[in-house]
């Protein structure tokens, strides 16, 4: 049956308005980016009881896919849901609550992670498989590697490609090449390649006691190395754990493009030789909790809540690509586009995630500085001055990789809240 065909079908169906039906043609028209029926039909599923319906309903209202954004109905939805017994619906609360804007961040967070994670839903197994990789205790790197390997099992490619790095490195238990060698085969012959090499000498373990699921660790305090007062520049090294750091390269590697800047005329993005990486964007919709959890520790060593963040960026540099000087603050045309109400970037915090052979570092040329990158270091810098007007001394730039790949992540904080939850 073709395309078209199906969806007849599908229409043809859900005509009498069973909901299985109806959430099946939603879930169809979705697929295809006709977002406003399939909204209507999810909602009538949704209405008539179907927990699936109502998960994909509320997540439309969560990232205003198919309609204005209502994070407070969809979390009112997903307890209905939750209520009738979906993990999934628990999965996504948990994801909602560690925002902390919607929900509040109480102690059913890691009781819900753990309800999805029993419940062997994938995205909860990889949240919990980083969290736990981050804890030193032996059976809790122990742990991390089992989740992955379920969450493999289930044909989470990003958790093999995860667990492939450990086996093969012996991370969390003795080396294992020879399985490594065949998973590693398996991925490639579904066009996946592998991913750099990455350690993180100098992270700090997760301090929460051993054997314990706590999302919140996310949300540690670190300290800032202050690398220069103007601009006003700091530094953390270790902030994200190898893991963390090959979990946005596999994430992003996906979804690469071309790099694009704003004109300062018009506020449109276009493509220009001041910026020649790759990147990816992640949309909202995009965000699952194991990234949601690197971003709050992002904006967390920022000083900023994450709802403060534009969206998550992943960069890649080739040898010779480079983002020439530049200052991430926008100009008035690009802000009155998206979010006027969330103000200007107040800062930016920029991660490293590989190691680059040559080149590579981050210039503030107005103090004289240059920040090497080195897998899991931060770097966090104010683009405005205290009186929330521009600072033209936070000119930097990223200087051409010489040898070797550079892969950066990037998170840009204005100055009032920009995300919804
Ligand atoms: O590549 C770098 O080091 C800098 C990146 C940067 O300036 C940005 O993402 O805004
Ligand atoms: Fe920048």
């Amino acid at each position: 049956m073709n395309e078209d065909a199906a969806l007849l079908d599908l229409r043809r169906r859900a005509h009498d308005g069973a909901p299985q039906a109806l959430y099946q043609l939603a879930s169809a028209l979705v697929a295809r980016h006709e977002l406003d029926e399939a909204f209507t039909l999810h909602r009538r599923a949704a209405e008539a009881g179907l927990a699936n319906a109502q998960i994909e309903y509320a997540r439309m209202l969560m990232y205003g896919v198919g309609c204005d954004a209502e994070p407070v109905r969809a979390a009112e939805w997903l307890l209905r849901a939750e209520s009738a017994g979906s993990p999934i619906a628990s999965y996504f609360l948990a994801l909602m609550s560690l925002g902390g804007r919607t929900l509040p961040r109480d102690g059913r967070i890691n009781e819900r992670v753990l309800r999805a994670v029993r419940a062997d839903y994938p995205p909860a197994l990889r949240a919990a498989a980083v969290h736990f990789g981050r804890k030193a205790d032996p059976a809790d790197q122990l742990r991390c590697l089992q989740l992955l390997e379920r969450g493999a099992g289930l044909g989470d490619v990003v958790a093999a490609r995860l667990l492939v790095e450990r086996m093969r490195r012996g991370e969390g238990d003795t080396p294992q090449p020879e399985a490594a060698a065949d998973l590693r085969a398996q991925l490639q012959a579904i066009g996946i390649g592998p991913l750099p090499e990455i350690v993180v000498p100098d992270y700090a373990p997760n301090a929460s006691a051993p054997g314990v699921l706590s999302m919140e660790d996310v949300l540690q305090p670190v300290a800032l190395t202050a690398q220069s007062a103007r601009p006003n520049v700091a530094t953390v090294d270790g902030l994200l754990s190898a893991e963390e750091c090959r979990l946005l390269i596999a994430n992003a590697q996906t979804h690469l493009q071309r790099s694009r800047t704003v004109d300062p005329e018009t506020g449109l993005p276009f493509e220009q030789e001041i910026r020649t990486s790759s990147d990816a964007a992640f949309d909202a919709i995009l965000e699952d909790l194991a990234l949601r959890c690197v971003q709050l520790r992002m904006a967390s060593a920022a000083g900023l809540p994450l709802d403060h963040a534009e969206h998550l960026v992943v960069l890649r540099y080739e040898p010779g690509q480079e983002y020439r000087p530049h200052r991430d603050y926008r100009p008035p045309s690009s802000i009155e586009r998206d979010r006027p109400d969330a103000g200007n970037r107040l800062r930016t915090i920029c991660v490293y995630l590989n190691t680059v052979e040559a080149g590579g570092q981050t210039e503030f040329p107005v103090a004289g500085l240059k920040v090497e990158p080195r897998p899991g270091r931060a770097v966090v810098f104010e683009n405005l001055h205290a009186d929330g007007t521009p600072d033209p001394d936070s000119l930097h730039a990223g200087l051409p990789v010489e040898r070797g790949e550079k892969w950066l992540a990037t998170l840009w904080l204005r100055q009032a809240p920009y995300r919804r939850f």
